[in-house]
């Protein structure tokens, strides 16, 4: 049976990776391309379509930054759809990154530069800022509005006699020490993109643990470091330029440099061909790419504990009151 895939974030980078691969190799599967720019999103439809001629490719309008865009297109999603059947959450920003180039330099001659490469633990601080529905704007793009999403489309994703699954493209960056629970939208901290990533991982397992009984599976992913808009928005464009032989020689020694969006997305599409029971809730399932460029999915453990979880959920859901109070 045909199976309905909807991709946030799909009109670039490794969202749009991942539906190439899977159009490659499902010609059956139904994509539905979420995406905040309607003309960007009607690109990404016109390539997938030149590579897989008859794809099944419709197109959403969704803002997962706006409460409001989230309510809607959820509404036209049960109104299109009666079923969902993998809920790829792709979407995610990190605005005006700077690198700390002295931690940077530090780490390049410390016994743990590969770790700082595969992870930037330490590298990269953000600025973010509040949003039109007063929240923070990196938290609502790469957790809550996902969050409302999953919330919305229950109807679609919780049927008896069907498991559906949600997956979240989190992050290496995602660290326990840069989130905290008393301050769940990051408000006072400048690491707003690894808190969000790490709040994702911990809303995965609560997620299994409040809906694997509904037939709701939910699964988190790193793409490796990627060269996608949103690693480019971290350096100006002739820095990238003179260190891209750097980062191809870096893949030597890491497995997680994994580069182009197509590796990127390999965990992505791993988990499409799995049984979504058959999954481990509290590990991380990674994009590697070896040196000699086969690439491969590893799951890893993730640092997260099971109080922490349910309260983040208990916390989401709240807010979740709060903001439809506030419409
Ligand atoms: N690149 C990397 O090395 C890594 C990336 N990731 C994660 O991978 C995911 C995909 O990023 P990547 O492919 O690298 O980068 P891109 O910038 O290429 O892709 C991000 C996508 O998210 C979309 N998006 C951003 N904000 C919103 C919004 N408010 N509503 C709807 N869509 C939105 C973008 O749309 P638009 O084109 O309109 O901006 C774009 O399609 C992100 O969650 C990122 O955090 C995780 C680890 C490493
Ligand atoms: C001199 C060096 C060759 C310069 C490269 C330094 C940095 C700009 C990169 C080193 C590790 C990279 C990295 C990311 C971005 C670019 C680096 C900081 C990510 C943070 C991108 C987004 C993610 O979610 C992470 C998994 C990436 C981890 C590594």
């Amino acid at each position: 049976m045909e199976r309905l895939v909807i991709v946030t974030g799909a009109n670039s980078g490794i969202g749009l990776a991942l539906c190439e691969r899977l159009l490659t190799e499902d010609t059956g599967v139904h994509l539905c391309l979420a995406c905040r720019n309607m003309q960007r999103a009607e690109a990404a439809r016109s390539a997938l379509q030149a590579s897989h001629p008859g794809a099944h490719v419709d197109l959403l309008q969704l803002d997962v930054g706006s409460v409001q865009s989230v309510l809607t297109a959820a509404q036209e999603l049960r109104a299109r759809y009666s079923k969902v059947d993998f809920l790829y959450l792709n979407a995610g920003i990190m605005p005006n990154p700077q690198v700390d180039f002295k931690a940077l330099f530090k780490g390049l001659f410390s016994r743990n530069v590969i770790h700082m490469f595969a992870t930037a633990e330490g590298l990269l601080t953000q600025q973010d800022r509040v949003n039109s529905d007063g929240l923070q704007e990196v938290f609502t793009t790469n957790l809550f509005g996902h969050f409302l999403l999953i919330r919305e489309l229950e109807p679609l994703l919780c049927q008896s006699d069907h498991t559906s699954s949600v997956i979240w493209t989190s992050s290496s960056n995602a660290r326990r020490s840069a989130f905290s629970l008393e301050d769940i939208q990051h408000k006072e901290g400048k690491e707003p993109y690894s808190s969000s990533k790490y709040a994702s991982d911990l809303l995965s397992l609560a997620l299994n643990q409040h809906m694997n009984n509904q037939g709701l599976y939910s699964s988190v992913v790193c793409p490796g470091m990627v060269m996608t808009n949103l690693t480019y928005g971290i350096l100006p464009p002739f820095f990238w330029t003179l260190i891209m032989p750097i980062m191809w020689l870096i893949r030597l020694f890491t497995n997680t440099f994994t580069i182009t969006p197509f590796n990127g997305a390999e965990a992505l599409h791993w988990l499409f061909l799995q049984k979504p029971q058959s999954l481990d809730p509290r590990s991380k399932y990674h994009s590697l790419t070896s040196g000699l460029g086969k690439n491969y999915t590893q799951p890893r453990k993730m640092d997260v504990d099971d109080l922490m979880s349910k309260t983040l959920y208990l916390d989401l859901i709240e807010l979740e009151k709060e903001v439809r109070r506030d419409l």
